[in-house]
């Protein structure tokens, strides 16, 4: 199965004594070496948080500010590829989707982040995913799924184990598009999903096996995204 699996820079490096990069290499190595093809698209986390809001108070504007996201999202992309294997891996974080489509062909597991301003990394993932024609799309971020609102915020917000790619476009609509914002899944992705009708999968990455779960057993914790046309 081709799969590209989102990792969110809050998940793979949740704060500077933890972190998460040797179990996230470890399951992709397995994946690799069950026969699956991987690519990673790796988000900005904390840090590209910090660094958005020290250069919004000295008056950056917005897209200035998500250039500073893509640059930290290239970063924890080096990060993860400096766990990885080198025999399964692209040597470079590509910086555009044909590069990371090269690799893909190749054989080689590529790790991207960031490309343009004013999306997040969840529409990397999901162009990528639709232009290498994947089999899946795993968002592993900080929540265990698409909520009916901000599990953060709203104490009786309730999870929904199965949507259609409209409802999830309906979900996100009105979130924020600020640089750093925060989302389960991005509004540009939710509408790459839905015309590619993407087999899309979100769940919790803390605990990176839930990846594996979601790739090789189909069974997993968190929300799954059905295409319109399954819904029908
Ligand atoms: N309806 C909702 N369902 C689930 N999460 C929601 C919802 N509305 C808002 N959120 C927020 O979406 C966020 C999703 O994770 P977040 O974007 O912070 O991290 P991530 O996916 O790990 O990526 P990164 O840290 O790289 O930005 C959570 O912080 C959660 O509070
Ligand atoms: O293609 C991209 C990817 C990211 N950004 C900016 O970076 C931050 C952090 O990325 P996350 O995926 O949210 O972790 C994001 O909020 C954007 O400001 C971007 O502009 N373009």
């Amino acid at each position: 199965m081709r799969v590209v699996v989102s990792v969110g820079g809050s998940v793979l490096v949740p704060d500077p004594a933890t972190n998460r990069v040797a179990e996230y290499a470890a399951v992709i190595e397995g994946l690799v070496e069950s026969g699956h093809e991987i690519a990673a698209v790796v988000g900005g986390g904390g840090v590209a948080r910090e660094y958005i809001g020290a250069a919004r108070e000295v008056g950056a504007n917005e897209s200035e500010l998500d250039q500073l996201g893509i640059a930290v999202t290239r970063l924890n992309s080096k990060l993860l590829l400096a766990a990885l294997d080198e025999s399964i891996t692209a040597s470079v974080v590509p910086e555009n989707y044909e590069q990371a489509r090269t690799d893909v062909q190749r054989g080689d597991v590529t790790v991207m982040g960031g490309v343009v301003p004013a999306q997040t990394t969840d529409a990397v993932a999901a162009v990528l995913a639709e232009y290498v024609d994947a089999d899946r799309l795993v968002f592993a971020t900080s929540v265990p799924g698409v909520f009916t609102a901000d599990p953060n915020e709203v104490e009786d917000a309730e999870r929904h184990d199965v949507l259609t790619a409209s409802e999830l476009v309906d979900t996100v609509a009105s979130m924020e598009m600020t640089a750093g914002a925060s989302a389960p899944v991005d509004l540009l992705a939710t509408k790459v999903i839905q015309r590619a009708g993407l087999e899309t999968v979100v769940l919790d990455g803390a605990d990176p096996t839930r990846v594996t779960d979601a790739v090789e057993n189909d069974e997993f914790d968190g929300t799954r995204i059905v295409p319109d046309a399954e819904a029908e």
